[in-house]
């Protein structure tokens, strides 16, 4: 039995519904046919759940005509293999010192496991509309060229500077969009580019990427009108441990400085810098375990967590 209270809150939650979808219009016009590059973080996995409503918000995304491109990480997973494989993992500003053993353990999650799963997830949450994951890594049709990533460190007391080796890691040299370009442009379907930070090097060789820094590559390339890094916290705190709700890529640039940003902060910051400086219009770092943070972020006034943006010309 179907009593008539039950339809009078069901039939108001239909109209709260349909106001806050109207009321999203302008957003989603905004974002009409833009590339929306999608940073989706180790640790903002999470949960099946959590990962379950990820896929489903880029389906969204998608048929509400914007397009998606999805770079993942997975750099927990990647450390519990390797635990379980006794092999011990060392990070310098935030980037895992990759020998033979630790590239070959990272490619079998970030390729192997994880990009497939969030392809599939997103293909099958996109079933009934027909939204297909593609789960890709620079290796495939070229889409990534990296040359070897150093480092520099300064001793404090000496103040001598020494080249850092941190083995088999790439930075993006080249990305080649061409494939992407075919696969979003692609009249017929709606395909989701899903990009592993995987890339080689002009001599053959496989190198492990950090995922913000071929999120900002990627963003940079196909001009994105945003790019979102889901995380694991809020967004960017100052040194009182407070929310910034907005900055310029100078004051992005003064926060790694001073020593605000530290360890995974430093690569998302300076991808952002990067980002902005290659025309990405603007770079969101926000808390990916929340549900929808996405939307809120992309169809709502106030937004979701720190946005960074060119300095004022
Ligand atoms: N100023 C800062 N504001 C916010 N987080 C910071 C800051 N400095 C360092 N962090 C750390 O950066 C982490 C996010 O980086 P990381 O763990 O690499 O995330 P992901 O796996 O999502 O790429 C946060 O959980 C936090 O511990
Ligand atoms: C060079 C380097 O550090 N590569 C990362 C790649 C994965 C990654 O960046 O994952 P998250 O975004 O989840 O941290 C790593 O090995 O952990």
């Amino acid at each position: 039995m179907i009593i008539q209270t039950e339809i009078d809150s069901s039939e108001e939650r239909g109209w709260a519904t349909a106001k806050q979808l109207a009321e999203a219009l302008p957003y989603i016009q905004i974002y009409d046919r833009e590339i929306v590059t999608i940073k989706y973080g180790g640790h903002a996995m999470g949960e099946a759940e959590t990962a379950r409503i990820f896929a489903s918000d880029i389906v969204l995304l998608k048929l509400l005509g914007i397009h998606p491109v999805v770079v993942h990480g997975g750099g927990p997973q990647i450390s519990a293999m390797l635990g379980r494989a006794g092999v011990k993992s060392t990070f310098i500003d935030g980037l895992r010192v990759t020998d033979d053993a630790t590239m070959e353990i990272a490619e079998m999650v970030l390729s192997g496991a994880v990009n497939k799963e969030i392809a599939n997830w997103i293909t099958q949450a996109g079933r009934e509309a027909d939204v297909r994951g593609v789960g890709l890594s620079g290796k495939d049709a070229g889409l990534i060229t990296v040359e070897k990533a150093t480092r520099i460190k300064r001793d404090p007391d000496s103040m001598i500077e020494q080249v850092v080796d941190l083995g088999f890691v790439g930075e993006p040299k080249n990305v080649d969009d061409k494939l992407l370009r075919t696969l979003i442009d692609d009249p017929n379907h709606d395909y989701v580019p899903v990009i592993a930070p995987i890339g080689v090097s002009d001599d053959g060789h496989t190198f492990n990427i950090n995922a913000d820094t071929v999120a900002g590559a990627v963003a940079g390339k196909l001009s994105a009108k945003r790019m979102l890094l889901l995380t694991d916290i809020a967004g960017v705190m100052d040194e009182n441990k407070n929310l910034i709700r907005q900055m310029t890529i100078s004051e992005a640039k003064g926060l790694i400085e001073s020593g605000v940003a530290v360890g995974g902060m430093i690569p998302k910051l300076e991808t952002a810098i990067m980002a902005v400086e290659a025309g990405v219009e603007a770079v969101v770092i926000l808390d990916g375990r929340r549900p929808h943070a996405m939307l809120v972020e992309l169809f709502t006034e106030h937004g979701a967590g720190t946005l960074i943006q060119a300095d004022p010309i």
